[in-house]
């Protein structure tokens, strides 16, 4: 066995919407993967157009339940971006433990060609992430440090 499947795992639930009918569960590609891909759930018979300098919300016909205490994360495929200028225009994309929405993808494309979403490609890719909820408390002065409010390239090149 792996040390990939050795390690314990939170659940992840996902309910699957009547547009998602069909399509694969989002999965690991590959044992050390640290992103699950998410596929279009664009209709078979209406694939979305994306012409440069567009964006649209691509379904991705599920909900997913991320388990309190954690976050997801939709990132982009790299290879999509690089070959076709296609990216996730929030990125990374939030998805909150308490949201029981669909989850969709909001992509961009900054190529200077059109690009076809078809129903099941695989869009983007999701890490799910643990999160720190913190108290907030208004205080009357930060502590001193040695960077101080030096910042932006404060450091040099
Ligand atoms: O790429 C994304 C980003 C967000 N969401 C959903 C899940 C998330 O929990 C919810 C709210 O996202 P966010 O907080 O980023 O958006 P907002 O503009 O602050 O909306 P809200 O006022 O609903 O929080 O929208 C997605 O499905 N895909
Ligand atoms: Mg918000």
């Amino acid at each position: 066995m792996s040390t990939h499947t050795s390690l314990s795992r939170p659940t992840l639930n996902l309910v699957r919407l009547p547009h998602g009918e069909g399509l694969e569960l989002p999965a690991y590609e590959t044992a050390g993967a640290a992103g699950m891909d998410l596929r279009a759930g664009v209709p078979a018979d209406r694939p979305l157009m994306l012409t440069p300098g567009k964006r649209a919300l691509v379904p991705t016909g599920f909900i997913f339940e991320v388990p309190a205490g954690y976050e997801a994360q939709i990132r982009p495929r790299s290879g999509l971006a690089f070959k076709h200028g296609i990216t996730c225009l929030n990125t990374p994309g939030t998805i909150d433990s308490d949201y029981r929405g669909e989850v969709k993808v909001l992509l961009v494309n900054l190529g200077d060609e059109e690009f076809i979403i078809e129903r099941g490609m695989r869009i983007a890719q999701m890490v799910i992430a643990p999160v720190t909820q913190v108290t907030v408390r208004e205080a009357d002065g930060a502590s001193e440090t040695a960077r101080g409010a030096g910042g932006f390239g404060s450091t040099g090149v």
